[in-house]
């Protein structure tokens, strides 16, 4: 008996030191095994990726679930697509996971990510994202550049009562919007009046921007293979695009230098001389360069322009096909303003359809499809899974915006469904995230969205809109174009009947 116990008892601790490997065992095959789409050698999931990434980032993920790890050449991505993943990434681990990617083509355009939407976590960002916020992008400085709104959406509509009543009555609304946007940044950023020649040129950068963004360079996705960008001449293109936008801005920065050295305009007016002023005070441990200067600026002004014109685009066709849901914003509207002559800022808060149409096309189409990426500063555990330190991650808000548990009939342009005011896009609420959300949410909500809200108001206001003839509502392309910012592919022309002389 005496031995038989001796023997059982010598054998209890190697038993259970086996049972416990094996456990740790299968809790660690868990851990690593995040899902993941068969892959390829060498180029990993990369050719899985379409030209409109959300799109095919969105069928990958019915398949493999919302969370799944894509080897895209060498690095390794997480990808997001479900409310309750999205919230663990941006708020439960927030932290982990402000940082963002250093990528090639931010570096060359944004002087090595000196600007503030791709500069890595940490104390540069955290100023500059406060002198940004302060002074041009909080509600106060918002309210303080009403003035240029208002003009610049007056002008705007006297444009197009002007191109309507001149041409065979059709007016090309994706350049009139465009202009629209590109002028309200510019003037409360640079201050200065736009030459047709210049919004041109800035309009197209801006674009090409976006388009350059999210352009696959080898470097990002092979680190070792840099030579094929040059051999290829895609690093060439990029420095050429970068130079352009860097004389633009000297140009601006000069101007502005000139000015307050003639003492023309010693009053910081606009989000220029703010900077300089910042740069010149000799008594702030912060003290910008040049190429941060240029760096910011060029981030306010092409973050803020293409994205507002795509909702203001998406705005204009969705009512387009859907004449009762315009018959419904326009009635509003024109009985909130009635006697005016247009619309003004302080009847914006009692436009609640209008506001649901805004809101539901920012569902529909978010004009960040894919946010901004973010790249973890530490290894992490979201729900089973381990990430590890530097994975990249992409959280696909178009895939979050069409979750069927949380939208009924998702692909549908419902905006009734926000008439109830319960969800907003202020980072609450991660079934509806197309600003993002958590540290790197945009700052630039109030900005954009007083700029949509008064264009719309007065577009629907003054003018009553139909199809040139010849085209349906049918046959209207719907198609996304590829870019960090997803614009709609197709321009869109519309006639638009001047009610005030009808
Ligand atoms: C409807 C218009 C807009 C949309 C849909 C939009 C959307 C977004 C999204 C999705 C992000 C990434 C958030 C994340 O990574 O979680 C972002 C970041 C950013 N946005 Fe916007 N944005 C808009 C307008 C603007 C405007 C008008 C400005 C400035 C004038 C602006 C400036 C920025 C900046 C600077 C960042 C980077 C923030 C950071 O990384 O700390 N945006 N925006």
């Amino acid at each position: 008996m005496v031995p038989t116990l001796l023997v059982v008892l010598l054998l209890l601790p190697p038993f259970f030191l086996l049972i416990k490997r094996i456990k740790l065992k299968s809790i660690s095959r868990k851990i690593h095994l995040l899902p993941s789409p068969p892959r390829f050698p060498f180029i990993g999931n990369l050719h899985q990726l379409s030209s409109l990434p959300h799109r095919s980032l969105f069928e990958l993920s019915k398949k493999h679930g919302p969370l799944m790890l894509l080897q895209l050449g060498s690095i390794p991505t997480l990808v997001v697509s479900s409310p309750s993943s999205a919230q663990e990434i941006m708020r439960t681990h927030d932290l982990v996971f402000a940082s963002r990617p250093s990528l090639k083509a931010s570096r060359i355009l944004l002087y090595n990510n000196s600007d503030m939407a791709f500069a890595s976590y940490g104390d540069y960002w955290r100023k500059i994202r406060k002198i940004c916020v302060t002074n041009l992008l909080c509600l106060k400085q918002v309210q303080f550049f009403s003035h240029v709104r208002l003009e610049e959406v007056s002008l705007m509509i006297e444009k197009i009562a002007r191109i309507a009543s001149t041409s065979n009555g059709v007016v090309c609304m994706t350049e009139i919007l465009n202009s629209l946007t590109c002028d309200v940044l510019c003037n409360s950023v640079l201050g200065s009046s736009m030459t047709e020649e210049r919004r041109k040129l800035l309009c197209g950068l801006i674009r090409k921007n976006t388009v350059l963004l999210v352009q696959l360079f080898f470097e990002d996705y092979f680190p070792r293979l840099r030579w094929l960008d040059v051999f290829f001449g895609s690093e060439g293109k990029l420095r050429r695009h970068s130079q352009k936008w860097d004389s633009l801005l000297r140009e601006f920065i000069e101007e502005h230098v000139r000015r307050l050295k003639e003492g023309e305009n010693t009053s910081s007016s606009d989000f220029i001389d703010v900077m300089l002023q910042l740069k010149n005070d000799t008594g702030t441990a912060f003290v910008l360069t040049n190429e941060q200067i240029k760096a910011i600026l060029l981030d306010m002004i092409a973050a803020g322009t293409d994205t507002s014109f795509a909702v203001l685009d998406w705005s204009m066709v969705e009512l387009i096909r859907n004449p009762l849901v315009m018959k419904k914003v326009q009635d509003e509207v024109r009985a909130i303003a009635h006697g005016e002559e247009k619309v003004r800022e302080e009847h914006l808060s009692k436009l609640s359809n209008l506001k649901a149409v805004i809101k539901e096309v920012l569902r529909l189409h978010p004009p960040v499809p894919l946010l901004l990426p973010r790249e973890s500063l530490q290894d992490c555990q979201i729900q089973e899974y381990n990430i590890p330190k530097e994975t990249r991650v992409l959280i696909n808000a178009w895939a979050i915006g069409r979750d069927e548990v949380y939208w009924k009939e998702p692909h549908e342009f419902k905006p009734e469904r926000f008439l109830s005011g319960d969800v907003d896009y202020k980072g609450n609420d991660f079934h509806y995230i197309p600003f993002g959300a958590g540290r790197r949410i945009c700052p630039g909500i109030p900005f954009a969205i007083s700029i949509v809200e008064l264009a719309l108001a007065n577009l629907f206001f003054r003018f009553d809109w139909k199809l040139p003839s010849g085209i349906s509502c049918e046959s209207i392309i719907m198609d996304d174009s590829m870019g960090l910012t997803t614009t709609r592919r197709e321009k869109l022309d519309l006639v638009p009947l001047d009610v005030h002389i009808t």
